[in-house]
């Protein structure tokens, strides 16, 4: 099993290639987003360099452990309105990314079905595609929230970490793979991170929310990790026991699989921890 395939046309742009060019394409987009990719140059670009998210990811590993190091003996910086205005920006770009993005698959789901919608991608010069490629760009973006951590001297968790360096590889090799089911794993986080950033962004201006605020936003993340995990069960499905065509390779099923299932023990252990069984700064707060 190869971990990034060659794709070919099918995996690329679903079966209605010619149809969907001549009836949809560009139909509902900004002028912005409409981004003409002849056949799938981002595709390529992600294909050849994938691997790098894995450099990437290490580095932001060392440099996050050498900034801890030399925080040591420094006070904390402030931080208040650069990490008000970086978390209200990451909180409009997700709210802007949620509704652009989940057009795509309310209309997958109400026109294809639920089968196409996670086996068959939406194609390169889509909106979706457009916003699927500004997700990855993001990825690389949101490293920055573990700055603001380490420079305010804020307690650095496994999970934050983790989850950052998970998502940016696995959204690179699922770029590279133009993962069909990347449709309901992208919505859900655009959704997931309209809610969290927000939050950030009036908790970094000062305002202290009551305890069900952080509930609600955890609950929302953990259900977005089960429904990750739900949904990969389901391709899995498809392609092992239906035999149905499903453009979803095994390897990025699997990696699926490992990253929803970790983060989904990780939230449900925070959740515990912070809202249950009382020793957490956030009962602390109340
Ligand atoms: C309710 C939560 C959103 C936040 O829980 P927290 O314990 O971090 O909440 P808190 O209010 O105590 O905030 C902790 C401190 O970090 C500051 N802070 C500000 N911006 C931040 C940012 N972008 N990332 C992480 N921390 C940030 C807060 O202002 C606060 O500082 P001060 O103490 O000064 O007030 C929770 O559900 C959660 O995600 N917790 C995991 C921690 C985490 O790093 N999550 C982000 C990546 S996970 C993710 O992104 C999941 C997904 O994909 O959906």
């Amino acid at each position: 099993m190869e971990f990034v395939r060659e794709l070919n046309d099918f995996q690329i742009y679903g079966p209605n290639h010619t149809e969907y060019i001549s009836n949809y394409r560009y139909k509902y987009a900004l002028p912005f987003e409409k981004v003409e990719d002849p056949r799938g140059w981002t595709v390529n670009v992600f294909q050849r360099y994938w691997h790098h998210s894995i450099t990437i990811s290490v580095v932001y590993f060392i440099i996050i452990k050498a900034i801890q190091k030399a925080m040591e003996n420094r006070k904390p910086f402030v931080l208040k309105t650069p990490l008000v205005l970086w978390n209200g920006a990451l909180a409009i770009f997700s709210i802007c990314g949620c509704v652009r993005f989940s057009e795509d698959i309310i209309r997958a789901l109400y026109v294809d079905g639920l089968y196409k919608s996670l086996c068959y991608s939406c194609h390169p010069n889509d909106v979706a595609a457009f916003w699927s490629l500004l997700f990855a760009i993001s990825k690389i973006v949101e490293l920055g929230d573990t700055l603001f951590i380490v420079l305010r001297k804020k307690p650095l968790i496994f999970l934050h970490y983790y989850h950052h360096a998970a998502v940016l590889i696995y959204t690179v090799h699922s770029g590279a793979e133009h993962t069909a089911a990347g449709r309901a794993f992208i919505s859900m986080n655009y959704l997931a991170h309209s809610c969290m950033y927000s939050y950030y962004a009036i908790s970094a201006a000062g305002y202290r929310m009551p305890k069900w605020v952080s509930m609600a936003v955890t609950t929302i993340q953990t259900t977005q990790m089960l429904a990750g995990v739900a949904v990969s069960c389901l391709v899995y499905k498809i392609k092992t026991e239906d035999k149905l065509p499903c453009q979803q390779s095994m390897a990025n099923l699997y990696l699926a699989f490992i990253i929803y299932i970790t983060f989904a023990v990780l939230f449900i252990q925070f959740f515990l921890k912070s809202y249950i069984f009382g020793s957490s700064k956030k009962q602390k707060k109340q």
